[in-house]
């Protein structure tokens, strides 16, 4: 069998272009912008090059990008006190503060600080709380954007046995709690789980979220899976050039699975689109403004 490649980059340009026609009705109805404001601490590149990946997404959909870049020596409390502000901020309808934080700053005490209902990466404990009651809150855009994928490739996901291989707090915890929302039967593996291979033949679908290169191998997988690789892991290459690979094997994986998310042009584009969308959804929840309800 030959998997079929799920195309993200293709899905997240949908996704965007939708969102871009509802900002357009969103803006003649209430008269008003809305914004996102990223925030990022120190000089990572990585980091760097996805603010800037953000901040272009979201003027593309019409939105207003504010981008607050701070010294890596900043203190927790300025931090904070930032955050505060743009929590007041009619402007403002989401607020990111891209991790990983400088060592000093504990990102609890972060996240915390940012008002719930404009939490669009869904990592403040409220809505870490609304997604496991079932309450309507923020979902991270990273595992919205696989149940997406996932939901467009396979349909009705119900009683279907998902593997999720990561339990942070970012990705597999909350992708865990998603797939349980459309009735998965859902387990969750970590680094303690014993004969991973085994544990992820069983599975229909499997969520690889563990930051280790080209871990995961065809002849783990039930022959027509469908696997989402989360992973985004730069090899160094010979002569300073660099690529990125995922937490797949995607030689191996794409001769058993059914499906199966390329990398890049995965999941990566898809959590930019959420994150856009989260942003419109946190503006229409503030003016009351009614969205189409499939996005
Ligand atoms: N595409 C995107 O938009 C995004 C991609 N990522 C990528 O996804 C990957 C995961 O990110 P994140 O969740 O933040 O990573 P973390 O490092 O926070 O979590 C990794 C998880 O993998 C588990 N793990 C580590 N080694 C093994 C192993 N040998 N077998 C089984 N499980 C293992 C860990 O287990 P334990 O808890 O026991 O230590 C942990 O739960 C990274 O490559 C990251 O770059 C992340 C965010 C967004
Ligand atoms: N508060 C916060 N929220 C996040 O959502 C968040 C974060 N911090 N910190 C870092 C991780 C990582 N992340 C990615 C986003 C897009 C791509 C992406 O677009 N990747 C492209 C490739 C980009 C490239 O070439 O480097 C792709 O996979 O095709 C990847 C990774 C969001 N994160």
């Amino acid at each position: 069998m030959t998997a079929r490649i799920i195309d993200g980059k293709a899905a997240a340009a949908a996704l965007r272009a939708d969102v871009a026609s509802e900002v357009a009705k969103f803006r003649v109805a209430t008269g008003r912008v809305p914004g996102l404001a990223v925030v990022l601490v120190g000089e990572d590149p990585a980091s760097a090059v996805y603010v800037r990946n953000k901040g272009k997404a979201t003027r593309e959909a019409g939105m207003l990008s504010f981008e607050h870049k701070l010294p890596a020596e900043i203190s927790e409390g300025k931090l904070v006190d930032l955050i505060e502000e743009l929590n007041t901020d009619p402007a403002v309808d989401g607020i990111l503060v891209q991790l990983p934080l400088p060592g000093h700053i504990d990102p609890d005490q972060v996240l915390l600080a940012i008002d719930p209902d404009k939490d669009v990466d869904g990592f403040h404990p409220i809505n870490v709380g609304r997604l496991a009651t079932g309450l309507n809150g923020f979902v991270p855009c990273t595992p919205l954007g696989c149940l997406k994928l996932l939901r467009a490739e396979l349909g009705d996901l119900s009683g279907k046995e998902a593997v999720v291989i990561g339990r942070s707090n970012i990705v597999g915890k909350p992708m865990a709690q998603l797939l349980l929302g459309d009735s998965c039967t859902v387990t969750i593996a970590h680094s303690r789980t014993r004969d991973l291979p085994e544990v992820v033949r069983r599975a229909d679908i499997v969520v690889a979220a563990v930051g280790r290169p080209e871990m995961v191998k065809g002849d783990w997988l039930k022959p027509g899976a469908a696997v989402i690789d989360v992973g985004i892991n730069r090899i160094a290459g010979e002569g300073g050039n660099s690529h990125l690979t995922g937490d797949v094997d995607f030689t191996s994986a794409s001769a058993v699975a059914g499906a199966i998310t390329p990398v890049p042009g995965g999941v990566g584009p898809m959590t930019i689109a959420c994150l856009i969308r989260n942003t419109l959804v946190s503006a229409a929840r503030r003016d009351s403004f009614a969205l189409d309800p499939a996005l």
